[in-house]
């Protein structure tokens, strides 16, 4: 059927509240469209009978009767639209939690997603579809065979003429789904790309502006909304040429069936009721197909968009909940681990294999795109091995269910994203259970309770969307209380420093120490030396392979870490030498510095 899309098994649960409510809306739609042949008969009766009798009686009561039915069609009318209503925000409520779960791990799972945020306003076309008139228009159609079968009881030729304008009404139908449906897509591809270069024009407005982007941005708009207009607009004036020609159509057949009543008086085959309440009642037999006309727009889209939804869920498909598992607290085995951007054919880590025992802390170096920052989404679930696992104590992370992995990860990645809430919020990741102390107790291990007192309202102080309001090293600083927030297992720190002073640094520092104190195993990703004096293991990652995997004793016998024990040996007796040390960028450093005098190497 044109309208009928192909669902899977989550859309046909989320569609349940529209089966359990269609015989009750079938049986409320048949009284209902009997009732509105009330007034065909109403003009038929008073022609036909209280005319020529000249009753009043007969007509008050006739009155009085046509009254009530319109009284009770108006109230079924309004039982099955709220019905119907019902039956759209259940299917809304229905599918919310699936919609929220593709949307936070398709771009994480397959790439970029399809058509950006379009899934959601998918979701209310299907709701605003369900909810309006076009599936109760849709089931008074059967109804037309009736209205027909009255109208050839009235006269054959009366039944024939309205007949054919059924049929005519059908193919003009026909035809506006073949001209319309491409366009319903493309008015549809064209808005999502509107709205993607709305959303990133209000993310990068900084660079925009700076880099004097305006202009070239303003064209890039002006095309999209002409591609989009384009589209709607020839979608519009089809879909109202066509309600137009249906209307002017209708009335015609009206005025064809009173012409032909007429004729049929004057030739003795027909009362004068029969003109009349012919007239009225081939109207009726057109005003389904009528509606569903009117309403066609909505209905393809509807499709199209239970379509894509159908795709995506597909794409995606739901977790099963795992049993769940204690809190891991011996170690992290990294296993013969292959990982890439999701949705490409890239390997951006191969054949990785450690382990770190609880209280080890690795830091890891490289130069940039050797694969670090891959190793840290692998490690924190956030991209899927390609090859090869990642266990906690022996199990994969997909052993614990996403609210326990809460209490096991902490991760501070590379770009920092603080979430609009407020300060305490944002540490507590947001959990609605969440009590002071334990946001208390993350801020100082991050040793940013001072700096959040600092400001105004403190915890309670807003953070705007993307962390505005806060400085970049702020941000940084309130992220790693975020990711220390309830003293997990396993800390992934990507660049924690990239933003920070010698304060930050120090913190940082800080509590990486602590964190290995209580047990946890750290892996921090790290361009700067400073934080190598704070781990147990450093390991080299070149083009995606480990390159060296020592432990920092290993590592200081070769090369000269700040903060050592080395290093202040190093500047008592060449300040000089020292400076060069510290200050150097880490990237590649322990393959490419020759080994100093004494290294076992
Ligand atoms: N989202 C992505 N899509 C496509 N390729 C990616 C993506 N992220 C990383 N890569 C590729 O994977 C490789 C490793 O990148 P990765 O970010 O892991 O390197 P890195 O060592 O962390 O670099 P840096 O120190 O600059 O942050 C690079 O070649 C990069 O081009």
């Amino acid at each position: 059927m044109i309208l009928a899309p192909r669902l899977n098994s989550e859309l046909k649960r989320a569609l349940a509240p529209l089966r359990r409510v269609l015989w009750p809306v079938l049986a409320i739609s048949s009284v209902y469209n009997v009732l509105l042949l009330s007034g065909s008969f109403f003009m038929l009766l008073v022609y036909d009978d209280v005319l020529p009798s000249r009753s009043i009686p007969s007509l008050v009561s006739l009155l009085v009767m046509v009254a009530l039915a319109y009284g009770f069609q108006a109230f079924l009318d309004v039982v099955r639209g709220r019905a119907m209503v019902q039956v759209g925000s259940l299917f809304m409520r229905g599918i919310s939690d699936r919609v929220l779960d593709v949307l936070s791990r398709y771009e994480l799972a397959r790439g970029a997603m399809p058509n950006g945020t379009q899934i959601v306003r998918d979701v209310d076309t299907v709701r605003s579809c369900l909810s309006g008139p076009g599936p109760l228009a849709i089931v008074d159609l059967p109804w037309i065979a009736v209205y027909l079968l009255i109208l050839s009881i009235f006269h054959w030729s009366i039944g024939l003429l309205a007949l054919i304008g059924v049929a005519v009404l059908v193919a003009l139908m026909l035809v506006n789904n073949r001209m319309t449906e491409p366009l319903a897509l493309a008015t549809m591809r064209s808005g999502a790309r509107r709205l993607g270069l709305a959303e990133s024009t209000l993310r990068n407005a900084e660079t925009l502006k700076a880099l004097g982007m305006a202009r070239a941005r303003q064209c890039e708009w002006h095309g999209a909304e002409a591609e989009f207009l384009r589209a709607n607009d020839r979608f519009s004036a089809i879909s109202s040429t066509l309600s137009g020609s249906t209307k002017a159509f209708r009335m015609l057949l009206q005025s064809a069936t009173l012409a032909l009543g007429a004729f049929l008086v004057i030739d003795g085959r027909a009362t004068g009721g029969i003109i009349i309440a012919g007239s009225i009642l081939s109207a009726r037999a057109l005003a389904p197909v009528e509606q569903v006309i009117a309403n066609w727009k909505g209905m393809v889209s509807a499709r199209q968009a239970l379509d894509r939804l159908r795709n995506l869920f597909d794409a995606v498909p739901a977790r099963v909940m795992p049993m769940g598992l204690e809190r891991p607290t011996r170690e992290l085995l990294v296993q013969g681990l292959a990982a890439g951007p999701p949705g490409s054919q890239k390997v951006s880590v191969l054949d990785l294999n450690f382990r770190l025992g609880a209280g080890d802390a690795l830091a890891v170096v490289g130069r940039s795109g050797s694969g670090k920052t891959t190793l840290a989404r692998v490690l924190c679930g956030v991209w899927k091995p390609l090859r090869g696992a990642i266990r906690l104590d022996g199990a994969t992370l997909d052993q614990w269910s996403s609210d326990e992995i809460a209490g096991i990860l902490g991760y501070v990645p590379q770009a920092i994203e603080l979430f609009e809430g407020t300060i305490g919020q944002n540490i507590a990741r947001f959990r609605p259970d969440a009590d002071r102390e334990a946001i208390l107790a993350a801020a100082k291990s991050a040793d940013c309770h001072d700096l959040i007192v600092r400001l105004e309202g403190g915890y309670d102080h807003a953070i705007g969307p993307h962390g505005s309001g806060l400085s970049a090293g702020q941000q940084q600083r309130i992220a790693l209380a975020r990711a220390l927030f309830g003293d997990p297992f396993l800390l992934v720190l990507d660049e924690p420093n990239s933003n920070l002073d010698q304060d930050g640094e120090r913190a940082l520092g800080a509590a990486i120490r602590d964190a290995r104190r209580r047990g946890a195993v750290v892996v921090v990703i790290a361009h700067r030396p400073s934080v190598i004096a704070h781990a147990s293991h450093i390991m080299a990652m070149n083009n995606g392979r480990i390159e060296r995997f020592e432990t920092r004793e290993q590592f200081e016998a070769r090369i000269t870490v700040p903060g050592s024990e080395r290093d202040k040996a190093v500047q008592s007796r060449s300040v000089e030498g020292a400076r060069e040390d510290r200050s150097g960028d880490l990237s590649g450093q322990a393959s490419r510095k020759p080994a100093p005098a004494g290294a076992n190497e």
